[in-house]
């Protein structure tokens, strides 16, 4: 083994706990996902992991998953790097709807293929909707021509794969001990990427909240093998 590298999906959110569809907006972690990135943190403690880096998007979610888990580490004075392209897919006019509602109204089926079909984008915001991410102060350094009204997971995958290539990467080859703190979506664009996941076969591919997933990688950056840490939250998924 070469590189280790350590994922970890925030924790459950307060729209996740209202099953509603998030995306893009920045909604905050709930009590239990809260607990979740507490018990992560000393899940990797427990462990002897120490990092040399932080990745995460600019979603609080995310931020605040990693803060607490650097807590618990007591790396807290850790350098942390906040991508936009780490961020959620963007689920355009979804975002904000509760999922069995939607399933309720277009039917199973089309959420199923707007949910985990590889390049179907769901229905664009507005340019006027609040979840349009233009205008924000966030994305300021981001051309407004690469900031989406909807997301397939082709178009999370391309950009979680450019952070990828010009920034993780590197860092990797260089010796650094990463963690990336980021959404269930960005995460399985990664995990694609690394395990040349098909675009079919990658609908099968689930990231469970708040628990760190380790890759033992070779000195290409090849996955060796890939498990989850056991945390005080969740036993270790298969
Ligand atoms: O953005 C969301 O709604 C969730 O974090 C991911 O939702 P999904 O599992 O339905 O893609």
């Amino acid at each position: 083994m070469q590189h280790r590298l350590v994922l970890l999906r925030h924790g459950k959110s307060e729209w996740n706990r209202q099953n509603r569809f998030t995306g893009w907006h920045d909604v905050d972690l709930a009590d239990e996902g809260v607990s979740e990135a507490h018990g992560a943190g000393r899940a990797l403690r427990a462990a002897g992991f120490q990092f040399d880096i932080a990745y995460t998007s600019v979603l609080k979610r995310a931020i605040r998953t990693l803060w607490i888990a650097l807590d618990e580490l007591d790396q807290v004075w850790l350098p942390v790097v906040r991508d936009w392209r780490l961020n959620e897919r963007h689920y355009g006019a979804l975002q904000g709807l509760d999922k069995a509602e939607t399933a309720a109204k277009y039917g199973d089926e089309q959420v199923r293929l707007w949910r985990r079909g590889f390049a179907i984008q769901p229905p664009a915001v507005a340019e006027d909707s609040p979840y349009y991410p233009a205008g924000q102060a966030r994305y300021a350094g981001v051309p407004r021509e690469r900031l989406p009204r909807t997301e397939s997971l082709k178009d999370t995958v391309a950009r979680v794969a450019e952070c990828w290539d010009d920034t993780l990467a590197p860092q990797l080859r260089d010796g650094r001990r990463l963690l990336i703190a980021a959404h269930g979506n960005s995460l399985r664009g990664l995990v694609k990427l690394l395990d040349r996941i098909g675009d079919e076969e990658i609908e099968k591919t689930e990231i469970p909240t708040g628990v760190p997933l380790v890759y033992e990688l070779d000195a290409e950056l090849r996955p060796l093998r890939h498990y989850y840490l056991e945390t005080e939250a969740a036993a270790p998924a298969d």
